[in-house]
């Protein structure tokens, strides 16, 4: 994608909800778009599948254009959008049967649902299920046509934590045997679990990218605690914001740290509250969602 832009509407009602956003997804990755709501993954995703056009910008996926090509390039891709909107009266697999259909080189409706693990659910009508049954007959439905590429829209949402676990374990054996998959999420520890790169969107913006390391080394670790109320120590490099709970944004924890207490130490002083803390894909999340940038990020801890 380069310089992609996605405008709803037009003159006083027009909407930019992706603002220029350039990246690459690499055969038999896993990309994440991670982002607050509204950060404008959806409307990414939907251009990527080619189901709507950008307003300007370029889009390709296995080397064309996913809207004039849509019929080559929709056989290899399987997509799980956010909401599966199956019709209610169909049963588990005659919705699947019915999907298997449409695919160039499907496998199975039992095969897939081994793979969902909703076997015992085939002939339950899909109105009947729960929330994450339905998920699961979602993914199913994405990987009935045995894509190489997959596009999921928060693939685990309403799923109990053991089904969740279930599903990254399904994802990465589908990484495992070459399949490539762009996914959203708002569960960090999914993007942490599955992803080989992540990109996090504010505002129609990616304002960080790179693997989970190069996202979180960018960002210095905190040291806080209740300020003393007394002078506190220099500490060479570490930006130190003294309110009434003082926060030490620093690279280098460890050296800091134990400057800090072993002046602690000499003075008698005890650090009520005291917490060190490496920078987590948690907080880069939260400072981005903020409004901050990378650089603004590491200047300010
Ligand atoms: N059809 C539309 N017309 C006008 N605005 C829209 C339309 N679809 C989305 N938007 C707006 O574009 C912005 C981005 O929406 P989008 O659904 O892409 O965000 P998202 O990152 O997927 O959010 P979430 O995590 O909540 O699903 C939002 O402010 C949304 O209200």
């Amino acid at each position: 994608m380069r310089g992609l832009r996605r405008v709803y509407g037009s003159g006083k009602t027009a909407y930019e909800a992706v603002k220029g956003i350039d990246f690459d997804v690499r055969h038999g990755e896993v990309f994440a778009l991670l982002g607050t709501n509204g950060a404008g993954k959806t409307s990414t995703f939907d251009l990527l599948e080619g189901l709507a056009r950008p307003t300007s910008g370029t889009v390709t996926v296995f080397g064309g254009d996913p809207v004039a090509e849509r019929h080559r390039i929709r056989a290899e891709t399987g997509v799980m959008l956010q909401s599966g909107g199956l019709p209610a009266e169909l049963t588990v697999a005659e919705t699947l049967e019915m999907w298997r259909g449409t695919c160039t080189h499907p496998t199975t409706v039992e095969h897939v649902l081994g793979l969902v693990d909703l076997a015992h659910r085939a002939d339950v009508r899909v109105g009947s299920l729960s929330g994450g049954e339905k998920r699961r007959v979602d993914l199913a439905c994405a990987l009935i046509g045995q894509p190489t590429l997959l596009f999921l829209d928060e693939p685990t949402t309403g799923l109990d934590p053991e089904s969740r676990r279930q599903t990254w374990r399904l994802l990465a054996g589908l990484k495992a045997s070459g399949v490539t998959m762009v996914l959203t999420t708002h569960y960090l520890d999914e993007a942490e679990e599955l992803a080989d790169r992540i990109a996090i969107m504010h505002d129609g913006r990616i304002v960080e990218h790179g693997t989970l390391h190069d996202i979180v080394d960018k960002h210095p670790a905190r040291i806080t605690f209740e300020h003393p109320g007394v002078t506190l120590p220099q500490l060479p490099a570490a930006r130190i914001d003294a309110g009434d709970r003082v926060t030490i944004s620093t690279f280098t924890l460890q050296e800091h740290l134990l400057e800090l207490l072993s002046w602690a130490h000499r003075e008698r002083i005890t650090l009520a509250g005291l917490q060190a803390q490496s920078a987590s894909l948690e907080s880069v999340f939260l400072a981005a969602a903020a409004g901050g940038t990378s650089e603004a990020l590491a200047h300010t801890g």
